[in-house]
């Protein structure tokens, strides 16, 4: 059994908790909100989050970074994105040693146009990093802790490394396979929020299964087109972490990005919808980084583009739709 620490205290890093903590690992939540850690450490809940659901008394939380570095060699960081960089600077200053860094998180940096694993490398030493994996795949934490069958996948260069964190969180209800391509898992999971987010905007539209169908099959194709010009392998977007995911996301009403892709279909306006989700989608940032990184890799991305001229150019959802539909005639493969 390892020592275990977990980083973020939402929804995916409690789930995630839970999966380590009944796997026997001696775990240790991190949280920035001293008040959350009382909750979980005393009433054994994390009602924001996670509402109803009862935590393993053997699953602890803490508010100290530096008790939380300091627990253990292995640390999940579970944070959303934009929160990324600060919780690195935060962690340096008592990191000393090298820990192996397991990321959860889904998103690319605006601007900077980086991953998450770029952005760790970026802000931690390599003097502190064993290695970076990331896990990935469709899993919303809501059924993860109902012991709902989940599948997701371990990423890294260094395979011995994902097979490390394969067995440390593979149960009977979390099955975890893994794969090399982290280029490829990371383009693939970030960018499927955008894709769930167009498609909220379509169910908010009432334009049903047809427009849904073709929202995921030609949304994989535009993720494809760019993620292997970034380097990702082409099965990768059709396995758990592309395709795989795209389907959980853009079908379930567990998504804070289909929900909230729905909300604007129904009119109401960004500001509004954020504050109604109340956590993080991050759909929305990636969305400006995927339109960026569409003209970076000169990629056409009809639906990302479509979907950013919603989100920050004021157009409205169904004008979008209609100019996508009159688009150009085009060839339906165009990757190979
Ligand atoms: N939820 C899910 O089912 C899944 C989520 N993911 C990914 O996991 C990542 C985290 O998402 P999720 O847990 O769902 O998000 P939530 O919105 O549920 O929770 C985010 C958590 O991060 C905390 N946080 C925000 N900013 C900071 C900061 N600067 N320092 C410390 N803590 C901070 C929040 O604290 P506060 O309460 O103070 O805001 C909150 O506890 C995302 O990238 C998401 O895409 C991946 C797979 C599944
Ligand atoms: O990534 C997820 C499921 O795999 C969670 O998606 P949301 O962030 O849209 O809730």
């Amino acid at each position: 059994m390892e020592n275990v620490t977990i980083l973020g205290a939402g929804s995916w890093g409690t789930a995630l908790a839970i999966v380590l903590a009944e796997n026997g690992h001696n775990t240790l939540l991190w949280t920035h909100r001293i008040e959350q850690a009382n909750e979980i450490n005393e009433q054994h809940t994390n009602e924001k989050y996670l509402p109803n659901i009862q935590l393993p008394t053997k699953l602890t939380a803490t508010a100290d970074l530096q008790e939380a570095v300091n627990h253990s060699n292995i640390i999940v960081v579970a944070v959303p994105t934009k929160a990324i960089r600060e919780v690195c600077h935060s962690m340096m200053t008592f990191l000393n040693d090298k820990k192996l860094f397991v990321h959860v998180s889904k998103g690319i940096e605006p601007d900077t146009l980086k991953r998450i694993s770029e952005m760790l490398k970026e802000n931690l030493s390599p003097d502190v990093i064993e290695e970076i994996v990331v896990l990935s795949g469709p899993s919303h934490a809501e059924e993860v802790v109902l012991h709902h069958p989940t599948t997701i996948t371990a990423a890294c260069g260094n395979l011995e490394m994902a097979e490390k964190v394969q067995d440390l969180f593979m149960n009977q209800y979390f099955r975890v396979y893994t794969n090399e391509d982290v280029v490829g898992v990371e383009i693939g999971g970030a960018l499927k929020n955008v894709i769930a987010l167009a498609a909220g905007v379509s169910d908010g539209l009432n334009y049903g299964d047809n427009a849904k169908a073709a929202l995921i099959t030609r949304g994989l194709a535009e993720i494809t087109r760019l993620g292997v010009k970034m380097g990702g392998n082409p099965f990768t977007f059709a396995g758990l972490t592309g395709m795989g995911d795209l389907i959980a996301t853009c079908t379930s009403v567990h998504s804070r990005n289909w929900r909230a892709g729905n909300m604007l279909g129904k009119g109401m306006k960004l500001d509004e919808v954020l504050d109604n989700i109340g956590m993080v989608v991050e759909g929305v940032r990636t969305t400006k980084a995927a339109y960026q990184l569409s003209q970076e890799y000169d990629v056409p991305m009809p639906l990302t583009t479509a979907l950013y001229d919603v989100l920050f150019n004021d157009k409205e959802p169904k004008e979008a739709v209609d100019e996508l539909m009159i688009r150009m005639k085009k060839r339906e493969i165009d990757i190979l």
